[in-house]
């Protein structure tokens, strides 16, 4: 293999060139999509931690390691942006999402959104959350489900149900569906013109009939406000009284529901699929969700040992966003080297899940890394919800959301996995495969009906 530098760094500066091989740009593009894993192990053996490949006809510096994943994140320079990259991925389909917001911009739409993440928010949608969960519980159908599948619905009436607060028909529900899909799509395509019937012409006819939905809300949600999470950013306020506008309600609603449907999905998969393969594990949450009560608060999900070990040892298998972007806008640094402007980097969190350095039999399932010896690593050995000012604002909602799933399907089923398609899959950026569980109902053990003292969520 041959290498060549990135560019070279000013003579008087004592920061090194990056390098990488020479390859066709196609055929690295293919690469890095079918295998990112593999090209981020070549990578590091060949180059090192920092290195730069080609994709989609531009170089790309990989950064690995939680050292350079800290630094990038924490942007000391405050030279590395997410609109240039977020837009380039996304065109304009997620325009004014937070996410897509740099700088004050990003901070003061942040302090707003914050409100809709408080304690006492979080508890509301928690009490939302499992007469939802239990109903799911209730109708899976014995013997072999198609499970993301499954997850993937439920996830979406969450997201209706928590977040807009509407209980819609089932056509409706359908029809949104539908409109979220092609929305969440778009962000693989790879012909990006406005053509009825591709991916990219559906989801841009998704994106007007989600904003009318949402738009049409928005007075409601204002005047007489739920306990959804619409309602909380309608009312929510900065420090210095500031609300978001309706247009940008909208605009952070069809962002937060697309940050959230997908990583959801494939949190509570990952969960379900290794518990599913893993007996030892799915007795100890079984117990874990038996001595619970039968309606966890939040503060007694977040204090379940083995179901946030479980939690993290699933997302760090399979993190829901393996790759972290961010563009130099200016000439940089990162770990030594020279990144010029105009340079997009990634944070490999996939790859930083699995060095064998950090995390010893790096491919196998081992809750107990996160029971015992959490506290001896790097803070951001373990990032799926990255960090810095874009650290993930739904991060206690997602833990929340799938054990939540967990505990209920826990008291309630027993199930077992067979295949490790869905396994080998998370290896490329373009797999979306499910799997299939085998669903046997448990005689009702430990009814999920309320203690003495508590009252059942559906009937408050
Ligand atoms: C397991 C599930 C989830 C994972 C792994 C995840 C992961 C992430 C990551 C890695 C980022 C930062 C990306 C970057 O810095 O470039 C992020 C940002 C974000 N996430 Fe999540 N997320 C999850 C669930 C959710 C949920 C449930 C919500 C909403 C309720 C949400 C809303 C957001 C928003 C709004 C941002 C942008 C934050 C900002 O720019 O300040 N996420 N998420």
């Amino acid at each position: 293999m041959r290498y060549r530098n990135l560019s070279r760094p000013n003579p008087t500066s004592s920061l090194r060139p990056v390098t990488g091989p020479r390859t066709l740009p196609l055929r690295s593009t293919l690469q890095l999509l079918d295998d990112p894993a593999s090209v981020a192990q070549s990578l590091r053996r060949d180059v090192g931690d920092i290195a730069f490949t080609t994709a989609l006809g531009r170089p790309i510096v990989v950064a690995q390691g939680p050292e350079a994943a800290a630094e990038l994140l924490a942007d000391a320079d405050r030279a590395f942006a997410n609109h240039p990259v977020y837009s380039f991925a996304l065109g304009s389909l997620f325009e004014r999402g937070l996410l897509l917001m740099d700088a004050k911009e990003h901070h003061h739409a942040r302090r707003i959104m914050h409100a809709a993440f408080t304690r006492d928010r979080l508890a509301g949608y928690c009490r939302r959350l499992h007469p939802l969960v239990e109903d799911w519980v209730d109708h899976l159908p014995a013997g072999e489900v198609d499970m993301r599948a499954q997850l993937k619905a439920l996830a979406l009436r969450i997201a209706l149900d928590v977040f807009v607060g509407e209980q819609l028909t089932s056509s409706e529900t359908e029809r949104m569906s539908r409109e979220f899909d092609d929305l969440i799509r778009a962000g693989g395509a790879m012909v990006r013109l406005r053509i009825p019937g591709t991916v990219w012409g559906r989801a841009h006819r998704a994106k007007l009939s989600v904003d009318s939905f949402f738009e049409s809300l928005v007075p409601q949600r204002r005047r007489s406000p739920g306990p959804d999470l619409m309602s909380a950013l309608c009312q929510a306020e900065g420090p210095d009284g500031t609300r978001l506008t309706d247009s940008e309600v909208v605009d952070q609603m069809r962002f937060m529901l697309f940050a959230a449907h997908d990583t959801a999905t494939i949190a509570m998969s990952a969960m379900t699929y290794q518990l599913g393969r893993d007996r030892l594990w799915r007795d100890r949450i079984r117990d874990e969700a038996r001595t619970a009560s039968a309606y966890p608060s939040l503060s007694e999900l977040t204090a379940q040992p083995t179901m946030e070990a479980v939690f993290k040892e699933a997302i760090r298998l399979r993190p829901p966003v393996p790759i972290i972007p961010r563009a130099a806008t200016k000439d940089t640094s990162l770990a030594g080297y020279h990144i010029p402007a105009g340079t997009f980097v990634v944070a490999l969190i996939g790859s930083n899940h699995r060095l064998p350095d950090v995390w010893p039999a790096p491919d196998t399932f081992d809750p107990t890394r996160f029971i015992d010896c959490d506290a001896q690593r790097h803070r951001l050995a373990w990032m799926p919800f990255g960090g810095g000012v874009h650290k993930c604002i739904g991060m206690h909602f997602a833990y929340m959301e799938s054990s939540t799933v967990i505990h209920h399907l826990a008291r309630s089923v027993d199930w077992t996995v067979d295949s490790d398609d869905y396994e080998r899959s998370d290896r490329a950026l373009t797999a979306n495969v499910g799997f299939t569980a085998r669903i046997t109902p448990l005689s009702r053990c430990a009814p999920a009906v309320p203690q003495p003292g508590e009252t059942s969520p559906s009937a408050r």
